[in-house]
């Protein structure tokens, strides 16, 4: 007789991958440290750090496809890996000069840990002891928009900015560097945050989370008005008159961030 296959069992694929490959690097790793040859302590990192996230997408997909009260919790893995996986690829793409195991912004800062481990215990917390909260379909539906609407600004920021994009803000003008004031950039002058504001935010949303969703929303918005800041003062010096005339048509796209100020 014919069984019929489960669907999620489908989406194990990426799991028993990113298993495989994991176990495959672990091994080689070890028996080249064995026979005392030098390692490449970043290349095995990184590939850690890809694998790691393949599997926690594929654990996403099958929570998300599974028969269970835990699909949300599935979009946020598969939106949380998808996020660092891609910030890690787009870098590679436009400036691969940049790039390092700190693309994938998985090390960004001890509050951004801080904040997505609050989120998983919150989540968790709430759905043992409220478990009707997590099922509001309607405003995960909202906030899985928001994470699509926030990634995708964010990675056409990128695109747009090409080369001149870096994860790390730049105190000294590289002789290629160039303002960039089209696409995405003559709607917004700083898409690439509107887009991981939005982001966050939405992750939030999206597990019906009220305590992180407002903590995010804070610690968020102050941490952009400050880089913003910080960024366009070197924006300025880099490209003087240039950046002042864009700044003067150009709205930041944060709500109540208007950016440096300039005396006229
Ligand atoms: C993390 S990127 C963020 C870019 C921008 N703030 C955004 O949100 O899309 C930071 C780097 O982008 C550069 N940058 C920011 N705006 C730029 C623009 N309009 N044209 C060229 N470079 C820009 C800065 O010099 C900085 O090194």
């Amino acid at each position: 007789m014919l069984t019929k296959k489960k669907p999620y069992l489908k989406c194990s694929f990426p799991v028993f991958t990113g298993l495989r490959c994991y176990a495959k690097l672990h091994r080689h790793y070890r028996i080249t440290r064995k026979k005392g040859q030098c390692v490449d302590p970043e290349g095995i990192s990184l590939n850690r750090a890809a694998c790691f996230l393949g599997f926690a997408f594929g654990c996403g997909l099958i929570l998300s496809f599974a028969d269970t009260t835990w699909t949300h919790f599935g979009w946020y893995m598969c939106s949380l890996s998808f996020f660092h996986y891609s910030e890690y690829l787009v870098t590679a793409i436009i400036n691969p000069r940049s790039l390092s195991l700190d693309s994938f912004l998985l090390n960004h800062s001890v509050e951004y840990t801080v904040a997505a481990i609050s989120s998983w215990i919150e989540f968790t917390v709430e759905k043992l002891l409220i478990p009707e909260m997590k099922q509001m379909n309607w405003l995960c539906l909202v906030g899985l928009v928001m994470v699509l609407c926030g990634e995708s600004l964010r990675k056409a920021a990128m695109l747009t900015a090409g080369s001149n994009f870096n994860h790390i803000v730049q105190n000294e003008k590289a002789q290629s560097h160039v303002l960039v004031t089209t696409g995405v950039y003559a709607l917004f002058r700083h898409p690439s945050y509107v887009g991981w504001f939005y982001w966050s935010i939405g992750t939030q949303i999206m597990l019906c989370n009220p305590i992180c969703l407002l903590g995010y929303t804070i610690a968020s918005w102050r941490f952009f008005r400050e880089r913003i800041e910080e960024e366009e003062i070197s924006l300025i010096h880099f490209f003087g008159e240039d950046y002042i005339e864009y700044k003067k048509v150009v709205f930041t796209g944060l709500p109540f961030i208007s950016g440096i100020r300039v005396n006229s």
